[in-house]
């Protein structure tokens, strides 16, 4: 589009004329459970024969609860306490365990025990493993509308349903209204919906003494409670957290002839953390182990990712008390802490070693110091590939206290001048570094640990309605963190090509993707809201493809060759990126005219100068001069490019 197009005719004519003046020749220069998750999905029942709007909320309801149910019998496991169901003060619309499925759409199996019951000890299946087994079995016939009330139980005949049918409750006893105290919310059916659904699950939350797994790549999802703002929009929650790794969304979705239905979508990562989870349980599965290995010389690397407002700050940086963010609280604090218990452990006495800590923040591809007043920073890469952010600030600190302060300058200094309307930390990756290095005189590297708070990955792909900044943003967010992934991807294919040059981000944390020493944590935030399903679906599925290469994840593998292959995965649809890239691109090769530009007027002062030789200046003159022009010819054609890719979107 012409508009975009930022080349000046005249910048060209004067970079022409500046070649031609030095006589050179012009030189043209030169990207479970459905789809990968689709064993967990639980597809839409079969279109029904029923008319719209005749007994819609009740015997819709009916049939995707009776496929729900069986769907997830099998992974029910026998499990010690259910705690999750109690409401919680943050979460009222939590249902409490006595509260018995009423609706006339609800089918509960008896045997998925409330955790509260006596249950024997026994480990929980795969999710995906009990969906693989049971899914011919989930979708019995369905019976016509009119009898479809009266005729469910009669036709739970095969291995699952009858357990299903044994433990159904009489429908025409069942209040329609009020059974969950609230019948004026918004989504009321889909809430009760939910609700029905939450009873038959078994519910272990993690604790302090459960086992922690040493792994190289760890992946885990975090959910927090629903805020204020959507209590009081009465939003229903739309994530439960079972436990042992599974997290479970209940999508709302409408049929064709507008009945309601639920896809109860399951997910299973190494760990799965529930509204009630704190900070220092999370710490303790995620960041705590990376701890240690930094101490035996590992380049450890922990990921907060999730969209704007699902609580990675909150993780990483702490709590908030109103405004004030209690930074001892957050996983940043908490793995200072550890460093210094480390460091003082007669263990690692005789490693001599120091602590320094780095803070600073990657924005549209630019690197800014946090603890230089937002310095932006160059980065390079020199020939052995040993990335530098050059002049980055390094403060040496002699205690967990000193990490905390450094954490809350840069904080400041992260937001400072922003207003809550036009905050650009949302939009750019945070990075904190805690770094081992040697007392010696070359103060040699001896393991590093970087704390990632990522940019909010709810960015859209509508190049149409945005303005050109913010499109520029969203390439950048889009582009780091597809990086990200193929980089972890990578290390966890143990790959000899690793793509950290794709993104800044992954430039700059290079060493956390290579080798044997490689350590990394993802922790996928979730807003629990229905109003951000989808959001928390794109999160999830991104944490998914993370975790699915996991080394030495065979049995997960197996699994997968197994599962039948459903085309109309999402995961597995293409994402047009090329509008994206090709703005990305653009903004990236404008910043390289600017650098030209910037030195030809350096250039221009040096002329200035009375003992100018022009004789002495001629090849500087010359050899900027080609760098200019290649670098404005290669914006040309990239906007050129981009204006193509917009035509063809
Ligand atoms: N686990 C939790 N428990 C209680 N409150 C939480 C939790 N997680 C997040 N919150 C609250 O939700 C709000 C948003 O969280 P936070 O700022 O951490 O989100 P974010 O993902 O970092 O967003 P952004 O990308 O915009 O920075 C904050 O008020 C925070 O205190």
């Amino acid at each position: 589009m012409s508009e975009l197009c930022h080349l000046n005719p005249e910048l060209l004519d004067h970079v022409n004329a500046a070649t031609k003046a030095a006589e050179m020749p012009t030189a043209v220069p030169n990207k479970k459970y459905e789809g990968r998750l689709r064993s967990s999905r639980i597809p839409a029942p079969p279109s029904s024969s029923a008319p719209a709007g005749e007994n819609d909320e009740e015997s819709v309801a009916l049939r995707p609860q009776a496929r729900q149910t069986c769907f997830f019998q099998p992974q029910a496991p026998v499990l010690p306490s259910v705690s999750t169901l109690g409401t919680s003060p943050e979460n009222p619309e939590t249902i409490c365990p006595e509260m018995n499925p009423s609706s006339a759409s609800f089918v509960a199996p008896t045997h998925l025990r409330r955790g509260n019951e006596a249950k024997p000890s026994q480990p929980m299946p795969l999710l995906r493993e009990a969906v693989k087994e049971n899914e011919p079995e989930r979708m019995p016939p369905l019976p016509s509308a009119k009898s479809r009330r009266k005729s469910v139980a009669p036709q739970e005949s095969n291995r699952s349903n009858k357990r299903v049918s044994s433990v159904m409750k009489p429908f025409d006893t069942q209040p329609k209204k009020g059974k969950f105290g609230e019948s004026s919310r918004p989504n009321q059916k889909f809430y009760e919906m939910i609700q029905d659904f939450r009873e038959t699950l078994e519910i272990t939350p993690l604790t302090t003494t459960d086992l922690i797994e040493p792994y190289k790549i760890c992946v885990c999802v975090r959910k927090r409670p629903l805020n204020k703002q959507e209590i009081n929009k009465k939003e229903i929650d739309v994530v439960s957290v079972p436990g042992r790794g599974a997290l479970l969304v209940h999508e709302p979705k409408h049929k064709v002839d507008l009945t309601k239905y639920l896809e109860n979508q399951v997910f299973h990562f190494d760990y799965s953390f529930d509204e009630n989870a704190t900070n220092e349980l999370v710490y303790k599965f995620t960041a705590k182990p990376l701890v240690q290995s930094v101490f035996q010389g590992c380049m450890a690397t922990c990921f907060a990712y999730g969209q704007t407002g699902s609580g990675k700050t909150h993780t990483m940086g702490g709590d908030f008390t109103g405004r004030q963010q209690n930074s001892a609280k957050g996983i940043y604090a908490l793995a200072a802490q550890d460093v210094f218990t480390h460091l003082n452990h007669r263990k690692y006495a005789n490693l001599d070693l120091c602590i320094y800590v780095s803070f600073f923040e990657i924005y549209n591809g630019k690197v800014y110091d946090l603890l230089n007043k937002k310095a932006k920073l160059r980065v390079l890469e020199d020939d052995r590939q040993q990335v530098q952010v050059v002049g980055l600030e390094e403060v040496c600190v002699s205690s967990a206290d000193d990490v905390i302060k450094i954490i809350q300058i840069g904080s400041a200094c992260r937001t400072s001048g922003q207003t809550s309307a036009n905050a650009n930390s949302s939009r750019s990756h945070a990075v904190l570094q805690i770094v081992l290095r040697r007392s010696d005189r070359a103060a040699t590297l001896h393991g590093k640990f970087s704390l990632v708070d990522l940019a909010g990955n709810e960015r859209g792909t509508d190049v149409s309605s945005n303005d050109r900044s913010t499109l520029v943003e969203t390439a950048e967010i889009n582009r780091s963190l597809l990086a990200l992934k193929e980089c972890i991807r990578s290390l966890g294919r143990n790959s000899d090509h690793i793509p950290f040059r794709m993104s800044t981000l992954t430039k700059v944390l290079r060493d956390s993707f290579i080798g044997e020493k490689s350590r990394t944590c993802m922790i996928a935030m979730v807003s629990p809201g229905m109003a951000s399903c989808e959001y928390t679906m794109n999160t999830l599925r991104y944490a998914d493809r993370v975790k699915e290469l996991k080394a030495g994840s065979k049995a997960i593998e197996a699994q997968k060759e197994k599962e039948p292959i459903n085309s109309s995965s999402e995961e597995d649809t293409p994402v047009d990126t090329s509008v994206l890239d090709a703005i990305s691109q653009v903004a990236e090769l404008e910043e390289n005219v600017y650098a030209e530009l910037k030195r030809a007027t350096e250039l221009v002062k040096e002329m200035d100068n009375i003992s100018y030789s022009v004789e002495d200046g001629l090849p500087d003159l010359v050899d900027h001069s080609r760098k200019l022009l290649d670098s404005v010819l290669a914006l040309q054609s990239a906007v050129e490019k981009e204006r193509m890719a917009r035509l063809n979107h």
